[in-house]
């Protein structure tokens, strides 16, 4: 084992007489010593019983050790490195120092072999341990001396071990300051010393031996290196438990299994979805939580299945669910870890779902765009996108051509006065005047005199010239009588005339005057009603129903009210300069509404929405509330044929979340629409997906 070797003054010299021997090893009490020559370097050792022969012969005592003892001298093996010297057949060590000075321990005497070799062994433990650390290791001894010297030691300080080694520290310039923290703090402490750009930290240790010191113990390392290190612990510490937050609060589910697939780590997300503790999971094998039906499929297993990414999806109690697995490889490319990331897509397809319908409308919506600009070129400025309308500008077109009159019928506002005007403008007459009368909006005791014009002075109040009537303003071209259901009974005779000997006479005159006029008669009356009244004359109804035009209302033509509400909206934006769009759920709405005031009350709403909405969007929070549809219809459902009745349901409900998924979107809303479960609309939505 290395020890110091503290120096002795128990060395023979080899001019040392056999006496002078005899007195070193009574004074030493050392049955051993070494034998050192004239430059103080051990030559060999000599042993007490090597003197036993001379000692017999009193003649001898002052001959020459070295002489007598020539032949018993053990000599010593060149040692530079210091290292324990064994004399294998005396079963002598020597540890010898630089200054030539020994120890010499006799392992016969005393020791066993098994001592022998139980001390070879440590000191190799021991070199090997000091040659391998990662810190530097400086042994010196009392006199200062440098007595182990490690690889570490030697990497650190980059001074090479043969230029330190048995040198005493305080004559390396390199090591000054090393060697006066030594002295400062008399070998011990743990301090800090800066040599060169490197700073170290020294651990200081006093070694003793019997109770002696025998020299000091430097053990150091590079502190900037620790303070790296810790740093990096810190750092790593810090990023350890950001991971840990981001994996806690990530809105995905996170689920991790080893490459056996048992279940290592879950996150929040993951317990939420599954509705499931993580204490219940870590541990188990992700396809035996399958077979528990904690989920539907394992994409962890599927990964370590295949050795791929792998991605699946399953319901679980009524919700969506995304898996995408992943697997983490170590360095010979084995899977190590499989990382699996969980989402809810309920919603998601729910809103997948919308945006298709939306695209679909907006594709709907600008087809419609399309054709209505197609039919402005036909029609201008008349929509007709139901087929009941197409049919109705059908007949409008062919009637226009000929010369009859015609009685166009149907509710307010639904556009009578526009297809008349469309009638002039289409006929041979078309340049000629169009006049239009609105027969309720003149008091009848003026409005002959407005038709049929009167002569001068026919009557108090009347101007001198007189005056000409509608009838003759229109000749050549086309008069329409609008409102004809509000004339008077004896006025409804002088239209008669008219319209049959196509003459008239002005009032207060009495000469008749032919005209050339296309007689057009519009009311939202119903006239067979009235001419059982008695208020409308039969003969005149006939005259005037020679052709007769019915515009339906805008509840009969639901298909023409988008067309319409975007055919205003152009209208509107170009007039009062604005961009406003229309929202596909305020369209939705638009299309579920009644109308009762037909096509007028459909362009007043517009003009409105596009004066007063606040944003570049009109939704539905901007219709008046008046227009707002209520949430529940009292409306009974019509049936009209027979089907069983669980099939009927069925079709009912089908139709039901269509219609509540168009005007609320969200499931939540939609299931308190229609006062069922968010879980049962998702899961009824998903089959419909699939029908
Ligand atoms: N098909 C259509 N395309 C575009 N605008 C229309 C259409 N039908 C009607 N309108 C517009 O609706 C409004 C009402 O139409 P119109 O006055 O012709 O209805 P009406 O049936 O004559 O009403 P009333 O019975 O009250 O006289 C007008 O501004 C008209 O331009």
């Amino acid at each position: 084992m290395i020890e110091d070797f503290s120096p002795t003054p128990w060395s023979i010299h080899q001019q040392d007489s056999i006496k002078d021997a005899l007195a070193k090893f009574s004074e030493s009490r050392s049955n051993m010593l070494p034998v050192i020559n004239g430059n103080n370097e051990v030559i060999g050792s000599l042993s007490l019983f090597d003197l036993l022969l001379p000692v017999q012969d009193s003649a001898k005592l002052n001959e020459n050790i070295c002489r007598w003892m020539e032949d018993r001298l053990v000599p010593l093996k060149s040692d530079k490195n210091h290292d324990p010297v064994v004399d294998k057949n005396n079963f002598r060590v020597i540890l010898a120092d630089q200054n030539d000075r020994a120890e010499l321990f006799n392992l016969s005497s005393d020791s066993s072999y098994f001592w022998r070799d139980h001390e070879k062994l440590e000191y190799e433990l021991l070199r090997q341990i000091t040659e391998n650390v990662y810190c530097g290791i400086v042994t010196i001894n009392e006199t200062g001396k440098v007595v182990v010297y490690n690889a570490s030691a030697q990497r650190l300080l980059k001074l090479k071990k043969e230029d330190i080694l048995g040198k005493n520290i305080k004559t390396v310039r390199a090591l000054e300051d090393f060697s006066k923290l030594i002295l400062d703090h008399k070998g011990q402490g743990r301090h800090k010393l800066s040599l060169g750009d490197v700073t170290f930290v020294i651990n200081l240790t006093p070694l003793f031996r019997n109770n002696l010191r025998i020299g000091v113990l430097a053990v150091f390392h590079e502190s900037a290196k620790t303070e790296c290190v810790s740093q990096e612990l810190k750092v790593t510490e810090t990023l350890l438990k950001e991971i840990n937050i981001f994996i806690e609060s990530s809105y995905d589910g996170l689920f991790v299994t080893d490459n056996q697939g048992r279940v290592i780590r879950v996150n929040a997300a993951w317990e939420k979805i599954f509705s499931v503790s993580r204490q219940d999971v870590i541990g188990q094998k992700a396809k035996d939580l399958v077979k528990r039906g904690v989920y539907g499929k394992s994409a962890a297993q599927e990964v370590l299945d295949t050795g791929k990414s792998a991605t699946v999806m399953f319901e679980n109690k009524g919700r969506k669910i995304l898996a995408t697995g992943t697997p983490v490889f170590n360095s010979q490319g084995e899977i190590t870890t499989v990382v699996v990331n969980v989402r809810d897509i309920t919603q998601l397809e729910d809103l997948r779902c919308q945006l298709e319908k939306q695209q679909q409308l907006t594709e709907k919506y600008s087809q419609e765009i399309k054709e209505i600009r197609r039919q402005q070129q036909v029609f201008p400025g008349i929509i007709c996108h139901s087929k009941i309308m197409v049919q109705v500008m059908d007949m409008v077109s062919r009637v226009a051509e000929v010369d009859s009159t015609v009685l166009i019928t149907g509710e307010s506002g639904v556009g009578k006065e526009m297809i008349a005007g469309l009638l002039h403008k289409l006929s041979p007459r078309r340049n000629g005047p169009m006049i239009k009368i609105n027969c309720s909006a003149i008091p009848q005791t003026l409005l002959e005199s407005e038709l049929f014009g009167y002569e001068r002075g026919a009557f108090t109040g009347a101007s001198v010239q007189g005056k000409i009537g509608l009838f003759e303003l229109a000749n050549g071209g086309t008069l329409m009588l609008d409102e004809i259901g509000e004339t008077a009974i004896e006025l409804q005779a002088k239209l008669l005339r008219v319209i049959q000997e196509k003459e008239i006479i002005k009032v207060g005159g009495s000469k008749s005057k032919k005209i050339d006029v296309r007689i057009v008669a519009a009311t939202n009356r119903d006239l067979k009603k009235m001419i059982q009244e008695r208020t409308f004359r039969e003969d005149l109804f006939y005259r005037l129903n020679v052709i007769r035009i019915n515009v339906p209302s805008l509840r009969e033509r639901t298909e023409d009210i988008v067309p319409l509400s975007l055919f205003f909206l152009e209208k509107y934006n170009k007039k009062y300069n604005k961009n406003k769009r229309l929202s596909s759920f305020l369209i939705n709405s638009l299309n579920d509404y009644n109308w009762p005031g037909n096509i007028r009350e459909l362009e007043n709403l517009i003009e409105n929405l596009v004066i007063l909405a606040r944003n570049d969007e009109i939704t539905v929070d901007d219709l008046p509330e008046n227009y707002k549809q209520p949430v529940i219809s009292d409306q009974r459902i019509v049936v009209n044929g027979v089907m069983p009745i669980k099939k009927a349901i069925e079709l009912v409900e089908l139709q039901l979340i269509q219609n509540a998924r168009e005007r609320y979107g969200s499931t939540r809303k939609i299931a308190n629409a229609l006062g069922i479960n968010q879980s049962t609309v998702v899961r009824k939505m998903a089959v419909q997906r699939h029908q």
